[in-house]
């Protein structure tokens, strides 16, 4: 198939530095290769420029200016590769530019499911985030059954952004570490989710199967895969902002994405959250080698040779 990489240095969903680096330090592992040499025909679209604000003081979220600016850009420049008919990766950058990559994918194919892959849900809104910090609200912006709990006047520079997704499209994978207000709705709307006591419980190809049965039952709808690399155990993975203990294995990683390869139906991944500057030299060693591992099986690349 033909790959379009595009790169979103984007740290301003969070408060730590290091994160923008993750598009580099992936490239730099030799990403664009290894994708290469699976055969597909691939194309590094760079990585994109965003603008810098200041003085954008919290307004319920942190940097709502540079966010919101951030996530139009990341969302058109997603819009046009899968127009191109390019199955198009994201590389993070903090887990915010999933308001864009998602947006962007809906208004090109708007019958997408999602897979989002994380410790955490990512669905906390404006008003129930207990950091401030839009890494961990996107999908709050993005879901039709939550709209009405942003505050849209306030929060100006999202005028662009539409809500494009229903709840019941999304399924959780790796859940670990759930604040209160995300706990609720998970509940109230009763989305499909696996915590990692699920993948302990069923196993992790009856989770994957499970979720990909809730999301795609018929097999015929574009697949978005949304992979925060905090979903890994940090003994793998512990160059990233917000660890938890006792997440995926790295065969249980690789796995999801092998699966979801299979099905011929992913049209769309981000990998986020890879952060050099934290942790030892080996954790950022292991955390770049996961994440570009994870991509090239998302790509076809196979264990079993
Ligand atoms: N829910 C969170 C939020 O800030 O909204 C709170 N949590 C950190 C907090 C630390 C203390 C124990 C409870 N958890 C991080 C998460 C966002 C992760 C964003 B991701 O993109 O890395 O998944
Ligand atoms: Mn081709
Ligand atoms: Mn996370
Ligand atoms: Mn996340």
């Amino acid at each position: 198939r033909d790959v379009a990489i595009i790169g979103a240095p984007f740290k301003k969903g969070q408060r730590l530095a290091g994160v923008e680096q993750g598009p580099r330090v992936m490239r730099e592992a030799g990403l664009i290769e290894k994708i290469r040499e699976l055969g597909h025909n691939v194309e590094d679209r760079g990585d994109l420029n965003f603008e810098v604000f200041k003085d954008d003081p919290r307004n319920y979220v942190l940097n709502p200016k540079a966010v919101g600016a951030a996530t139009k850009k990341v969302s058109a420049a997603v819009e046009q590769a899968v127009r191109d008919n390019k199955l198009t990766v994201t590389l993070g950058g903090d887990h915010s530019i999933s308001i864009g990559t998602i947006h962007g994918h809906a208004q090109a194919e708007p019958n997408l499911c999602l897979l989002w892959i994380d410790a955490h849900a990512d669905i906390n809104t404006p008003l129930t985030t207990p950091s401030g910090n839009i890494h961990g609200t996107p999908l709050s912006f993005l879901v039709n059954q939550l709209k009405d709990t942003i505050p849209w006047t306030a929060l100006s520079p999202f005028d662009w952004l539409k809500p494009c997704l229903n709840i019941t499209d999304i399924a959780f994978v790796g859940l670990r570490d759930l604040d209160p207000g995300e706990r609720y709705i998970l509940q109230k709307f009763n989305i499909t989710s696996f915590s990692i006591h699920e993948v302990d419980r069923y196993g992790i190809h009856e989770v994957i199967a499970r979720s990909l049965d809730a999301v795609n039952p018929k097999g015929d709808r574009p697949i978005h895969m949304s992979f925060d690399i905090d979903s890994v155990d940090p003994a793998v993975t512990g160059a990233t902002g917000t660890p938890v203990p006792g997440g995926l294995t790295f065969r249980e990683g690789m796995f999801i994405a092998e699966h979801v390869y299979r099905t011929g139906l992913l049209s769309a991944l981000d990998l986020v959250e890879v952060n050099p500057e934290v942790g030892s030299r080996q954790d950022k060693a292991n955390t770049v080698m996961t994440a570009v591992e994870v991509l090239t099986a998302c790509l076809g690349k196979k264990r079993e040779g």
